[in-house]
């Protein structure tokens, strides 16, 4: 269990992360998200007591982690990845820390082997690939055994079968019952991958909750629906919130109604409905809504004059009185 009070960390006249409260729980996978410079980094360095806190506190397990007699085993963490630059093997790598924490030789073969790393264990890690760094990052975090596990960008430069090795790896551990904190930018893994996320925005949370309440929270109700004269709808179904988009002269997706209701109107008006499908967002369409105000690094598009897109979006109208 990772617990954070009032956690602050400023550079200078920066604030990296502002006074954010959390908790962390085992037995399930919490996604940490946020875009670029929002504070994820420096928030898990500083669980991992990597940086100080300029305010407030974070424990793991109870304490913060300097205050942990054998912290390896407490909780293991991939940061950097390419931070190991060593003219060592991955295993003798391994093997020296494993030295100087007490723990056993057999662990490091357990873990080479459940990283995937057996065929390069005995190559230099200065050679390895961006991937092989990440797997070799792993296995560091999981040498000890640890009851709590942190990966910051942990699928960064893996294949498709590195990134679903490592989603099922998390799952695992979770279901193991213990505390899986992680981070990445890849929210279709992300959706696949976590139970619970925490979304950070300059330095602030701004929501921490399952998965699917932070996308039905975003969600208002959108409606695909296919008819004879599907204009013939609008009217009837105008109110506050409710807007409409035609796709196709038979096709329009309306946005603030429930499905019900457009078959009842649809009944009531004599339209012939022969698709109605309720859509639900994407947890990067919810990610995008929540944190549009908080990016810190706007991209622009190259070519400002290029429509979005071809839709037409068209308010309802409003109701006559
Ligand atoms: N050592 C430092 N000195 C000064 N400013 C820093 C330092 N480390 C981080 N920052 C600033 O603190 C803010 C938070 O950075 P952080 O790396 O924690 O964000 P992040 O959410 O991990 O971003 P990314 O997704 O790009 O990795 C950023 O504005 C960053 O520039």
């Amino acid at each position: 269990m990772i617990e954070a009070q009032t956690l602050t960390k400023r550079y200078g006249a920066k604030t990296a992360v502002d006074s954010v409260s959390f908790t962390v729980r085992p037995g399930r996978v919490t996604g940490f998200l946020g875009p670029n410079g929002a504070g994820k980094s420096t928030t898990m360095r500083m669980i991992m007591g990597l940086d100080n806190p300029s305010g407030g506190q974070v424990t793991i397990n109870g304490r913060p982690y300097a205050k942990h007699k054998a912290p390896l085993h407490e909780v293991g963490a991939l940061l950097d990845a390419k931070a190991v630059h060593t003219k060592r093997s991955a295993y003798n790598h391994l093997r020296a820390m494993a030295a100087t924490h007490g723990i056993p030789n057999s662990r490091v073969n357990e873990v080479i082997e459940l990283t995937g790393l057996g065929a390069v264990a005995k190559k230099r890690v200065g050679g390895f690939s961006l991937g092989m760094g990440q797997r070799l990052g792993i296995a560091v975090a999981l040498l000890g055994d640890p009851q709590t596990v942190i990966l910051d960008e942990p699928v960064n430069g893996l294949d498709p079968e590195g990134v679903q090795w490592v989603r099922h790896l998390a799952r695992d551990l979770a279901a193991e019952g213990r505390t899986v904190f992680l981070s990445s930018h890849l929210m279709s893994e992300m959706a696949l991958t976590a139970d619970h996320l925490i979304v950070i925005g300059r330095g602030r949370i701004i929501a921490d909750a399952p998965i699917q309440d932070i996308i039905d929270g975003q969600s208002k109700a959108r409606v695909r629906v296919r008819a004879d004269r599907p204009q013939d709808l609008l009217n009837p179904l105008a109110g506050d919130g409710v807007s409409s988009q035609i796709l196709e002269p038979e096709l329009i997706e309306i946005t603030g109604v429930d499905p019900r209701r457009i078959a009842e109107t649809a009944q009531r008006t004599g339209v012939l409905v022969y698709e109605l499908t309720p859509l639900q967002l994407s947890l990067e369409d919810a990610y995008m809504q929540l944190t549009q105000a908080e990016v810190e690094y706007q991209s622009h598009s190259l070519s400002p004059t290029t429509p979005e897109a071809t839709q037409i979006t068209i308010p309802v109208e409003g109701r006559r009185p």
